[in-house]
């Protein structure tokens, strides 16, 4: 096995940087820069040194033994000052220690999946926690990292085997009196992991969402304030605003935390008749990516009809709060007014829609779960016609168990751990 190395903090200047070496080399390695021999697990400070014996550095070097380890290796880091010039030093020299190399993007965490400290759904919610930029995002990787699904997915995983052990049972005492009816129990075995499976099944999409960031459109006729109400909450001027109708062309998107969830907030061009074939390019564009959205603010008086469909959940401010002399539910992007209102509005919403998400939070989980899901179903309903087919229903409960084990990267992963691991940082 090679031994790794990498930069495990973000690259550039830095009060610290961390470089992390995983392998049967580690601590050799962090022992011939740091001058000497180093506890099997522990910390000590030293000067770093090159080859020559030219000082680099002075850092921490932590020891890791194996298994005890992230990786389940030997680890050691080096915590060095963060210096663009003293982190490439102490890469450079150990670069030169026979039997080390860079490590690949990931490489740190698929030698954790390989060693057993992680399953592949605790390396998703890993990658998912390093891009979380909100709190629900937070939450809902550290659920994941910490191994939530993967708890879950035994406990199905148990009660099929269980069914299925039932089932095969009355297989093998055919031609025999069957010592006791096993349909209830496996009945109830297979209606309770089904019920579960639905229940995350139907929750992927809002896991979804928290994951990717939910859209909200801000639509109305032109001139209406849209743009401008767009940079008051964004806190910037992402477009332009002025008093001509239709300035606004593109949809503008801006990313933002809102009430912690993950928003990406869409200005567009205002909605009408018009003979300017760019300004109906726009108008096309943004009924498009309007309707597209998970949810909309309409900037429009009570009663006014726009060339977007008003669906329940989405939001009605009136524009200009300042100009209105009853200014109830209006919003004003240039004094500020109504603005608290609004943005509680869509975190409201979105919080409520966001409650229903579960711990599986990918399409491949969906598909894993709906696979089992399908073969429980089978399984169920061959219970209710009697004993002929009992081995059928085996059959497809033991589909249902590979289906759950691929959900954790037990099984038929293989394919899949290039894909996962290239979106890892470098040092990860
Ligand atoms: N300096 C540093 N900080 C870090 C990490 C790291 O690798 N290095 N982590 C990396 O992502 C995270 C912490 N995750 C870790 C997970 C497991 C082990 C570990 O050594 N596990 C052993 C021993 C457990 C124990 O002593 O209780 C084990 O699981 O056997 C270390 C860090 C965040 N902070
Ligand atoms: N009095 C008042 N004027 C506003 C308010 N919001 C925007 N305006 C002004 O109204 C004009 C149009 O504002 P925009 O934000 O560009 O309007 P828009 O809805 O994006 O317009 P289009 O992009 O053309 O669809 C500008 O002159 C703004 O300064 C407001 O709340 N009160
Ligand atoms: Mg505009």
């Amino acid at each position: 096995m090679d031994t790794i190395f990498a930069l495990a903090t973000a690259r550039g200047k830095a009060g610290v940087a961390v470089i992390r070496i995983s392998g049967p080399q580690a601590h050799m390695a962090a022992a011939r820069l740091g001058g000497g021999d180093l506890p099997a697990r522990g910390m000590v400070l030293r000067v770093l040194r090159d080859e020559r014996g030219a000082a680099l550095d002075e850092g921490l070097i932590l020891t890791f033994s194996a298994p005890a380890s992230f990786t389940g290796e030997d680890v050691a880091e080096l915590q060095v000052h963060g210096s663009i010039a003293g982190v490439a030093g102490v890469l450079s020299a150990l670069g030169r220690v026979e039997g080390l190399r860079q490590a690949e993007p990931g490489e740190f965490t698929r030698r954790a999946l390989e060693n057993g400290k992680l399953d592949l759904a605790q390396v998703e919610g890993l990658a998912d926690l390093i891009d979380a930029e909100t709190e629900a995002q937070r939450k809902q990787a550290h659920a994941l990292l910490e191994g939530a699904l993967g708890r879950l997915a035994e406990t199905w995983r148990r009660d099929l085997i269980r069914a299925a052990a039932l089932i095969e049972a009355v297989i093998d005492f055919a031609d025999e009196e069957v010592p006791t009816d096993v349909t209830p129990e496996v009945r109830a075995l297979l209606d309770t992991v089904a019920r579960d499976l639905e229940a995350q099944t139907a929750g992927v999409k809002m896991a979804e969402r928290i994951r990717e960031g939910f859209e909200v459109a801000i639509v109305g006729a032109p001139n209406v304030g849209k743009s401008t109400l767009l940079n008051a909450l964004a806190g910037r001027e992402a477009a332009i605003t002025s008093d001509y109708a239709g300035t606004t062309r593109d949809v503008i998107e801006v990313r933002m935390d809102l009430a912690g969830l993950p928003v990406t907030l869409l200005d567009t061009a205002g909605l009408r008749d018009t003979e300017d074939a760019v300004e109906g390019m726009g108008i096309a564009l943004a009924r498009k990516r309007a309707e597209a959205a998970d949810l909309r603010v309409f900037l429009a008086e009570a009663g006014e009809e726009l060339e977007v469909e008003f669906r329940p959940g989405d939001i009605r401010a009136r524009p200009k709060a300042d100009q209105q002399s009853d200014p109830t539910g209006a919003v004003s992007g240039l004094t500020g007014k109504g603005l608290d209102w609004l943005t509680d509005e869509i975190g409201r919403i979105l919080s409520d829609r966001s409650a229903s998400a579960g711990l599986a939070t990918r399409d491949r989980h969906r598909a894993a779960m709906e696979r089992a899901l399908a073969s429980i179903r089978v399984a169920r309903n061959i219970l209710e016609s009697g004993p002929d087919m009992y081995d059928i229903a085996a059959d497809e409960l033991r589909n249902a168990i590979r289906a759950l084990e691929s959900l954790v990267g037990r099984i038929d992963v293989e394919n899949l751990l290039d894909e996962i691991f290239a979106s890892f940082c470098l040092g990860k």
